[in-house]
């Protein structure tokens, strides 16, 4: 299978010879595929999210590498022209809805902005299909919510709208940033489901940034293990969940809290395996040179 997004030998840092964030990520999604980022905290999984929407802070920059979208090297197009192809097919579904959403405006508008702005919708086109979307995320109202200010609906609702927005223009790859943190775990449950099944009928390729393995498991089918901004192990969701696991792969698993087994006890990451990590991670950077 061809892949709609490929990233190869990605560096970022913070500024000229400052730390590095990402060190040589490579990742390929074919069209349609779930692919999960996984990793610690601090790992490097948002900032892959950032680099391919464009969206790195100020001071962080891509140093070398490219990121390949149907073929085009977006690291290599004019400002303009990336932020065009990037709203035409890429979405993203953010980690907290509330900061994502605009106070002082009706939910409707928010979920039409793109399609009338970036697409050139006519307004009532892409009313209809703002209710349309919010149907399919089971918005039982979906007239009287793109009527309401994101306050007046709850947590899980507002992520609904999140999702429906990221839908709405048939975008061929979204990159969902732990959308699921902000929810309590009964609606957390329902929104991944949610996720997985407009992704299979619209089949929108998924770039699935989590900590949680047991996310990661339900849903991806390919996943890569990040450390400190490196991918130490990548591949089918079911060799990495099999017998024979990457030793931090297996680490984050035993350190995943399982939801259906609340009695098991989870483990720390063994210190063993964070030194073996870290003298890669150190021998990376000996060979590094910040072109
Ligand atoms: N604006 C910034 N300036 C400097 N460093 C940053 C900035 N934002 C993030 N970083 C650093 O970049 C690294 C990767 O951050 P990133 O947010 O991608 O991690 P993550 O794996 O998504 O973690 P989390 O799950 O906590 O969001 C971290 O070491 C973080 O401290």
């Amino acid at each position: 299978m061809s892949a709609l997004l490929r990233i190869e030998g990605l560096n970022v840092s913070v500024g000229r010879g400052g730390p590095r964030l990402l060190r040589d990520v490579s990742l390929s999604v074919a069209a349609g595929e779930t692919h999960g980022l996984v990793g610690e905290s601090g790992a490097g999984k948002s900032m892959i999210g950032k680099a391919i929407a464009g969206v790195l802070p100020r001071g962080i920059a891509v140093r070398s590498g490219r990121i390949l979208f149907d073929g085009q090297d977006l690291t290599a197009l004019p400002r303009r022209a990336r932020r065009r192809l990037v709203g035409e097919r890429i979405a993203i579904i953010p980690q907290d809805p509330l900061t994502a959403l605009n106070p002082c405006r009706r939910i409707g508008g928010q979920i039409t902005d793109r399609l009338v702005h970036i697409l050139g919708w006519d307004a009532g086109r892409a009313r209809a299909r703002a209710a349309e979307l919010l149907d399919e995320v089971a918005i039982r109202e979906p007239g009287r919510v793109m009527q309401a200010y994101p306050h007046e609906v709850s947590g899980g609702m507002r992520q609904r709208v999140l999702i429906a927005a990221a839908f709405a223009a048939e975008p061929a790859l979204i990159i969902a940033d732990e959308p699921t943190t902000a929810l309590d775990v009964t609606v957390q449950r329902q929104v991944l489901r949610l996720i997985g099944e407009l992704q299979a009928r619209h089949g929108t390729a998924l770039l699935f940034v989590t900590h949680d393995m047991g996310v990661v498991a339900k849903l991806c089918r390919s996943l890569s293990v990040l450390y400190a901004g490196k991918v130490v192990d990548q591949g089918p969701a079911a060799r990495i969940f099999g017998p024979d696991p990457h030793p931090y792969a297996r680490a984050l698993i035993a350190a995943t809290p399982r939801y259906d087994r609340p009695e098991e006890s989870l483990m720390p990451v063994p210190e063993a395996v964070i030194a073996a990590l870290d003298a890669e991670v150190a021998a990376a950077d000996r060979d590094w040179t910040d072109g």
